[in-house]
Formats: C-alpha cells, structure tokens, sequence
C-alpha cells in the first residue's frame, strides 16, 4: 500500500485534504510535523507522495509550502483539492471563555479568526503551532487552554469539547492543496488542467513585464502570482505563477521554452486536473490547430515550398 506523508497529526485540514486526493486508491497516511518534512519524506523515497496546503482564499499562499517546493530537489504537483474552511475552539471539557488566558493554532488559522480573539477572548496570549490538530494536542496536555482548529480535531481527543463554532472573519473560506511526488509520468492533460511553475526573473529593467508576456502572447491566463525572496540577497525574488493549461499544451509548452531562455531559473511545478475541472477557455489563435498549422507553414516555407 503507497505511503502518503502530510501535515498532520491526525485531524489537520490537510489530513481531510489527503484523504480527498487519495479516495481513489488504498494509502496509508503518514502524518509529519511539518510540510517540510512531509515533501522531504518524498524526496527520500519513504513516502511515495505527499499531501501539502498552498493556498488560502482569505489568508494567500501558505510560504512554507512555496519556499520548500523549491528548496531541495525537484518535485511536482499530480493534483489538487479544494477545502472550504470552518475553525471551531477547542478545549478541555468544562473550560469556559473566561478561563482561557493561551490559545493556539497554525498561523493561517490565527491570522482569519483575529476578529473573534479580540471580541470574545481580548486578554488571551496567541500562540502558534506546527497545525491546527498539533495546537489541539497541546490543549489535551494541558500546555495551553485553547485551540482554533477543524471541527473534527475533537473527534482525536475525547477529553475536549467545542466551546465555540465557525467563529472565522470571513465565512466561506477555502483552502486549496496539492498533492506531490517525484517527477515522473505526468497526468494526461484534461482540457481543464492547471501548470504551475517557479521562475527567478534577471534584475532589468522590464523583466517581470516581459515575463508576463510570454504568457499573454500565447493566448495563457495567468490564475496565480505570488513572490518569495529567493533568501540570496535583499530584493532578489523568485515568482511563483499558476497558469491555466497542460504541460503538454503547445502554447503552454512554447512559453515554457520562451521562459526558460529569458530567466535565470525555471522550475516545472505540475500540470493536473484543476479541482472544479472547469475547462480552460482557448482563443482561436493559441489553439492546438492554430500552433500545428503556423508550424506547418513554417515547415512549407524552411524548404522552399511557399515564395
Ligand atoms: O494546520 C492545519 O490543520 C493545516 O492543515 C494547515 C492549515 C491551517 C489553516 C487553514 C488551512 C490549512
């Protein structure tokens, strides 16, 4: 049975996550402690692949997950899902608002109930941990006498009980996962396909501007920009895009050759079905056809066939 490593322990959003992306096979889930470690645990072949939160519709990019995307060898997204978001507070049976002077969480969790902490709880110390599921732990322990974490974290611990339901600053949020492996067969494309990539632009003058336009002269959407300082030196940045299309795509591959001439560095992220599997909109002219026909042309003229 495949071992599958996420951010755990048991009762994280992207322990649901990873159950989601691997209904359709047996898996043995292997909760670790860090998304870093989950992704180095591929790498090293202990786990065959991994299940890591990437964004937050509220919140933005989870950074840990981009900066360890790209820290050590190269891996690649085969899928993603989409989690609407629900906290609840957790504590120790009996516990009331009053009592609770430490809650804990995962930082994305702390930054969306900010308004609640300060309306119910205001002279509560916050305190972050590893995942929502590690800060529910730590209440069972007793080492902190709340947690904000995913209604089913209670389901792990039965000495704790919901003081308090759905309580983030903006209701509906969602938070989008992938589900990583070592490069290797890449999902056949589906006509409603996401690619993601990493790229270091050079410093210049017009670099990102440039950059941008390998991709709208190819007829690309561009669903996600997202920057993280590439930790050399002050000012130095590698962009993180999420376009819409396949690897395999000629447009998408013919910027992806247009990027790597032009850019420092650039890292194949995945290509894989988009969670809503809502087809990719394709202009006439950065068609299959429209790609297949101009290079045809090209051929006809390169041997002499067109004047
Ligand atoms: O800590 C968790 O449960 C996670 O899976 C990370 C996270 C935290 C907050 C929102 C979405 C994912």
């Amino acid at each position: 049975m495949p071992r599958i490593a996420y951010l755990g322990p048991p009762g994280t959003f992207t322990d649901q996550a990873t159950r989601a992306l691997t209904a359709d096979f047996d898996a043995e889930l292997v909760p670790l402690e860090t998304v870093s470690q989950a992704l180095d645990a591929v790498r090293e072949e202990t786990v065959m692949a991994a299940g890591v939160p990437v964004e937050n519709s509220v919140e933005g990019s989870v950074s840990a997950t981009l900066d360890a995307l790209t820290s050590g060898e190269p891996l690649i997204a085969v899928g993603e899902t989409v989690l609407p978001i629900r906290f609840d507070v957790l504590v120790r049976r009996g516990t009331g608002l009053d009592e609770i002077s430490t809650v804990s969480s995962h930082p994305h969790a702390i930054a969306q109930v900010r308004d609640w902490l300060a309306d119910n709880i205001p002279g509560a110390k916050v305190l972050v941990d590893s995942s929502t599921a590690a800060a529910v732990a730590a209440v069972d322990a007793g080492e902190v006498d709340a947690a904000v974490a995913a209604p089913v974290a209670v389901e792990h611990h039965g000495d704790l009980e919901v003081l308090a339901e759905s309580i983030a600053d903006v209701t509906d949020a969602v938070t989008r996962f992938l589900f990583v492996r070592r490069p290797g067969t890449l999902p056949d494309p589906t006509g409603a396909d996401r690619t993601s990539i990493s790229v270091v632009a050079h410093d210049e003058v017009g670099a990102l501007t440039e950059l941008l336009t390998e991709l709208s002269l190819r007829g690309i959407n561009l669903s996600r920009i997202e920057s993280r300082p590439t930790k050399d030196r002050l000012g130095k940045y590698r962009f993180f895009l999420d376009i819409d299309g396949h690897v395999s795509d000629a447009r998408v591959g013919d910027a992806l050759t247009g990027l790597r001439r032009r850019c420092g560095e650039v890292r194949f992220l995945g290509s894989y079905p988009k969670a809503d599997r809502s087809p990719v909109v394709i202009r006439p002219m950065a068609s299959e056809q429209a790609f297949q026909a101009s290079q045809e042309w090209l051929e006809q003229i390169r041997a002499g066939r067109i004047a």
